[in-house]
């Protein structure tokens, strides 16, 4: 039997079964009474034709009937046709699922309330606050889902996500009332899944015992249910879903109004989260991009150019799984980066996670996610890095330091391109691209039964080495240049560089935190400086003396120029020890180094140091 769907403004949207002879007019004896003065006394009926098919037909009114938006004094209906009666439009429909949808449009933000004695709306505004101040927005859904439990009375409250293209299923979050056990997935009526993502319109079902109500709601015991789309910035993020078994009329239209509007609030806090992370990502990219010149990858020695040249290549391949490997502090993450920022998924989130920092309870929560119920403590749904990542990167740091039981489940991944939530029934598709780093010998670990060889092929796909320091003394200038500037500005001091002599330390130091330890000694110096140039004594004991160490005179391509020039902090430390060993004694101290007693005086002099005689 066809169906009209009748849309008053600002009303709930209704559904009525059409009989042979069905009135529109302003006045009774109508069948559907519109009380609006445009609206005729008896307007248009709904009959017959020859054929057995539908029209509608003007019963002479004032101000016409207009069919697809055309005035017309009949009309062959077919289903989706559009009747328009003063202001209200009618829609012929001969789908089933429709029969059930009482619908209405979202209200706009002007029809919104402001807040009055009413909880709900007290509720909402609080709701408003604590969304500028939450950037995880899998949070704010469960702060959302939480009041929705409490205010609107619901056994189960759903937000359903779509996070990737329209032919991949949504995304659930579940907020489930206690006592009610979560269920893997919640099956949503195909009809309300019409009126939501399709129409885009909040949808109501009072008592799903009633005529028409969808056949999904019956069979799983429903008796109320609402739902309201996410919408905002044009953009279709979902939808949130409420139902109640036990109670039959338990929504009313104000309970309607509250989901819309916590909707709309909820899929603008989304749309901002999106937009945030657009922002960032695009940041990312751009200050890490190689070929940037604000290129957050420093350095030109010939091994970091050979670096860039691999981060070009396998940046673009886009799917490859990569292990990187490298000291600590070298820069793997940085190289993991760049070459997310170099690939096709540069606009889709880059994750990272630190195994080694994670006790080994938590580490395949936060790998893959968990159900709420899942484990004692898992009082909410997380969404895992593997499932945060998804169509981006994830960087797996110390990947070496997984167990083999998380090894064995991440393997799992990748071969499948699937990840299943702690306690989850139901599997989630992922796409995801994987940077591995690791300090070890990953080859060693594989030998002696550590790492599982099927998971180290996976990940070695493609191999990068990030250089240590030490052996790219060329990039150490710049990169100290680089680090002095943001360091002199949050001390609010002029340092416009480095002393020869202290530059010379920073390039004779082995540096086996590498670039990390780098930034950091730049930063101690800087606070140390009291001169425009950061001085030789400005740095720690540990840096400043490896001017001493007789292996840097033959550090490959430094100039005779800047080796000998090396040699007067090397005198001066000399001549330091010597005096102490001879506790200020200079003849003594002389006689030690082998010079003389003139000699070592008139270094005193020229250094400043201190001794024993006047
Ligand atoms: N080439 C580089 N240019 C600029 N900054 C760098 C470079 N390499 C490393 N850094 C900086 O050094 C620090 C350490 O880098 P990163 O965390 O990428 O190293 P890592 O090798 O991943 O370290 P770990 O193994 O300890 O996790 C960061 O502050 C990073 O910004």
């Amino acid at each position: 039997m066809p169906y009209l769907i009748v849309r008053e403004p600002g009303q709930v949207a209704v559904s009525l079964l059409l009989r042979e002879g069905f009135c529109v007019g302003r006045l009774a004896p109508s069948d559907l009474l519109l009380p609006y003065q445009q609206v005729s006394r008896q307007h248009a009926c709904f009959e017959h034709d020859d054929e057995g098919g539908w029209v509608v037909r003007d019963l002479g009114s004032a101000n016409g009937l207009f069919f697809n938006g055309i005035r017309a004094d009949i009309g062959q209906l077919k289903d989706g046709d559009v009747i328009q009666i003063g202001p209200v439009k009618l829609t012929f429909t001969e789908s089933e699922g429709a029969e059930i949808a009482h619908a209405q449009p979202l209200p706009t933000p002007d029809t919104l309330e402001p807040p009055g004695a009413d909880r709900r709306l007290r509720m909402l505004f609080e709701v408003t606050r604590a969304i500028g101040a939450l950037s995880d927005p899998d949070e704010l859904l469960g702060r959302m889902l939480d009041a929705m439990l409490d205010l609107l009375g619901c056994e189960r409250a759903l937000a359903a996500l779509r996070e990737g293209g329209d032919e991949e299923p949504l995304r659930q979050v579940l907020r489930t009332r206690e006592g009610r056990a979560p269920q893997g997935e919640v099956v949503v009526s195909r009809a309300i899944l019409q009126a939501l993502l399709v129409r885009r319109e909040v949808v109501i079902i009072r008592d799903a015992r009633e005529r028409g109500a969808p056949h999904t709601l019956v069979t799983q015991g429903i008796l109320s249910a609402m739902g309201a789309p996410l919408e905002a910035g044009g953009h279709l993020f979902g939808f949130l879903y409420v139902d109640h078994c036990s109670q039959a009329s338990h929504f009313a239209q104000e309970d309607l109004d509250f989901l819309g509007a916590l909707a709309r609030l909820t899929a603008a806090a989304l749309h901002s989260a999106q937009q945030h992370q657009r922002a960032l990502s695009a940041a990312e990219a751009a200050g890490s991009s190689p070929d940037s010149p604000r290129v957050e990858l420093l350095g030109d020695s010939p091994p970091m150019l050979r670096l860039k040249a691999q981060i070009r290549k396998f940046g673009a391949s886009g799917s490859t799984n990569m292990l990187i490997r490298g000291e600590s502090g070298t820069g793997k993450e940085r190289v993991a980066r760049a070459m997310h920022a170099a690939s096709p998924r540069a606009q889709r989130p880059f994750v990272s996670l630190n195994c080694a920092v994670m006790p080994e309870t938590t580490i395949e929560g936060e790998l893959f996610g968990y159900v709420q119920g899942a484990f004692p403590g898992a009082t909410h749904d997380k969404r895992g890095r593997f499932a945060l990542a998804h169509r981006g990167s994830l960087f797996l740091d110390e990947i070496g330091d997984l167990s083999l039981a998380a090894q064995a489940k991440v393997l799992r991944v990748l071969q499948e391109g699937e990840v299943l939530p702690l306690g989850a029934g139901v599997p989630q598709r992922v796409d995801v691209r994987v940077f591995a780093a690791t300090q070890r010998d990953l080859r060693r670990e594989v030998a002696e039964g550590r790492f599982r060889e099927d998971l180290f092929f996976r990940l070695n796909v493609g191999d990068v080495e990030v250089p240590p320091l030490r052996e790219r003394v060329e990039d150490i200038a710049h990169l100290a240049q680089v680090f002095l500037a943001p360091a002199a500005l949050n001390l609010g001091k002029r340092l416009d560089g480095f002393a020869p002599q202290a530059l010379q330390a920073l390039q004779a130091y082995a540096w086996p935190g590498n670039v990390r330890e780098l930034r950091n000694e730049i930063e101690r110096a800087a606070i140390q400086a009291e001169g425009l140039l950061v001085e030789l004594d400005d740095l720690s004991p540990a840096v400043s003396r490896a001017v001493l160490s007789p292996s840097f005179l033959t550090v490959p391509g430094m100039s005779f120029a800047a080796r000998f020039a090396t040699l007067e902090p090397m005198e001066r430390a000399l001549c330091e020890d010597a005096l102490a060993a001879a506790r200020g004694n200079v003849a003594e101290a002389a006689r030690l180094l082998g010079i003389t007693r003139i000699m070592l005086v008139r270094r005193i002099e020229r250094f400043g140091l201190r001794s024993r005689e006047p």
